[in-house]
């Protein structure tokens, strides 16, 4: 099977989704901003802080090219979509599936986070402004999950079933 790139806002469960997918699928998994973390042994916010966002979104799009494209779950960083580029090797090289959660729901789970360099200062209002500048890019997707009032056990499921009609 193609690998199954997971997209969506900051929050939308990506990271925790994919893991618990990967798991009971038996597959592994890779998060692209942990991929980066590692490789260049930075955290996020140090690569933003110290090289810019600029400078984040072309590792994104290197490490990007060095994920598996065959069953492997990828969880990538919601911001991975901005880049024409990025949608297009997604989509070809594997199944892009969007958590969709609206930005109220996003503004509670985030509420205490400080890992998410984007949203520092007014936080609501970051979530909500880039929110909407992006979502029209997250419905590019070829499958959209609507993770609203659903914990990851039931998502993981909804994913579990709607990539049996991708086979
Ligand atoms: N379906 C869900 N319902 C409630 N909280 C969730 C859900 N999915 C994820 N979360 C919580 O939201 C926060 C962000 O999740 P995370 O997986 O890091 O999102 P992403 O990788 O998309 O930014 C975490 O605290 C996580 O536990
Ligand atoms: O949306 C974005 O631009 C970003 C999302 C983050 O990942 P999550 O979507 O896992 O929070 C991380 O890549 C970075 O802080 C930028
Ligand atoms: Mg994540």
């Amino acid at each position: 099977m193609k690998s199954l790139f997971l997209t969506g806002f900051m929050g939308s469960g990506k990271t925790t989704i994919g893991k618990q997918l990967a798991e009971k699928l038996s597959l592994p998994v890779i998060d692209t901003d942990e991929f980066i973390e590692n490789q260049l042994n930075k955290t996020i916010r140090e690569i933003f802080e110290t090289e810019g966002e600029k400078k984040f979104r072309e590792y994104e799009k290197h490490f990007l090219k060095l994920v598996p494209t065959e069953n492997t779950i990828v969880t990538t960083g919601g911001g991975i979509i901005l880049a024409e580029e990025n949608r297009a090797w997604m989509r070809e090289k594997g199944y892009v599936i969007y958590l969709h959660c609206e930005p109220d729901e996003i503004i509670r789970r985030l509420k205490d986070d400080q890992t998410r360099p984007l949203l520092d200062g007014d936080k609501e209002n970051n979530i909500r402004t880039i929110f909407s500048q992006r979502l029209p890019l997250y419905n590019e997707a070829d499958l959209k999950i609507d993770t609203m009032n659903k914990n990851p056990d039931e998502i993981v499921e909804e994913i579990e079933q709607l990539i049996k009609t991708l086979e």
